[in-house]
């Protein structure tokens, strides 16, 4: 299998082009993803043909599930598209189990170097992010978790998110709340976790526990799901810059619109052949 080691923000991914996907292709997420047994990623990306878009993307996390979007690989697949000469064109269209994305491409060099996405629009609705609340809008919603009480906000942006407002961004929240969250009675298909921390009406800090892979350098739809959830609570405009481990996303809220514009980096680090 020949691949290729990109990355969003440090958010990493074995990424191939192929015709279809493999019968195992959940085992061999596992195995590929293994950071000492295999080549070590987030998850693994295939780049597939379209009906409907010029590609289609599928991404499965490092436990072997897969999920509806990614934001980060997103990125990395229209920059793959773009640097490889699949399409000569800046303006790319990628079929995903969410939808179709459109993004936009700035390259330097003839290398994408900057890629703008247009995310969709948000899910706010309880039963569709999915939640097990029937409510048009899961806001400021109380958990408890280890005995503390938080309060989340349910969004999907294609994939669920909950994200939690803290005074303060920690590791040890990430890393013991973040597993127990995932997997809540709430959230009937799991979900990501972003813990944010405001730090004015147009910047916010944010760390992530991501479903099916555990903590993460960067989540681009946690991303978007953060943005949204605090232009919604008036805790920042429509635009932010979230500040992420692994460097930075510009989120839009296009409320008129009712979709979401995600901007950041792609980077390739490396190709290669695997025998797994
Ligand atoms: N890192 C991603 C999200 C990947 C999928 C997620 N773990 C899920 O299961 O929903 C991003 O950049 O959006």
């Amino acid at each position: 299998m020949k691949f290729s080691k990109m990355h969003g923000l440090g958010n990493d991914f074995v990424v191939v082009k192929e015709s279809s996907v493999p019968e195992d292709v959940f085992t061999l997420a596992i195995k590929v993803c293994d950071r000492n047994f295999g080549i070590g990623a987030d998850g693994l990306v295939y780049i597939l043909p379209s009906n409907k878009a010029d590609f289609m993307m599928r991404i499965f996390n490092s436990d072997g599930t897969e999920a509806e979007q990614c934001g980060n690989a997103v990125r990395c697949v229209a920059k793959y598209i773009y640097d490889y000469k699949l399409k000569e064109s800046t303006d790319i269209s990628i079929e995903t189990k969410a939808g179709i994305q459109h993004v936009v491409i700035t390259a330097e060099d003839n290398k994408a170097v900057a890629v703008r996405v247009n995310m969709g629009p948000p899910i706010l609705n309880g039963l569709q992010v999915p939640t097990v609340f029937d409510e048009t809008l899961v806001k400021e919603k109380e958990i408890e978790v280890n005995g503390q009480i938080l309060a989340f906000t349910a969004v999907s942006m294609g994939n669920p998110h909950a994200v939690i407002f803290v005074d303060k961004v920690e590791d040890a929240l990430v890393k013991e709340l973040g597993p127990i969250i995932e997997k809540h009675s709430y959230f009937p298909k799991k979900i990501n976790v972003e813990f944010v921390e405001v730090i004015n009406s147009k910047e916010v800090k944010m760390y992530v526990w991501e479903r099916g892979v555990g903590e993460t350098l960067a989540c681009g739809t946690g991303a978007c799901a953060t943005g949204v959830a605090a232009a919604l609570t008036g805790r920042t405009d429509s635009q932010v810059t979230v500040h992420l481990k692994g460097g930075d996303l510009i989120i839009e809220w296009d409320q008129d619109k009712d979709v979401v514009f995600m901007t950041g980096p792609a980077t390739e680090v490396f190709t290669g052949t695997s025998f797994l």
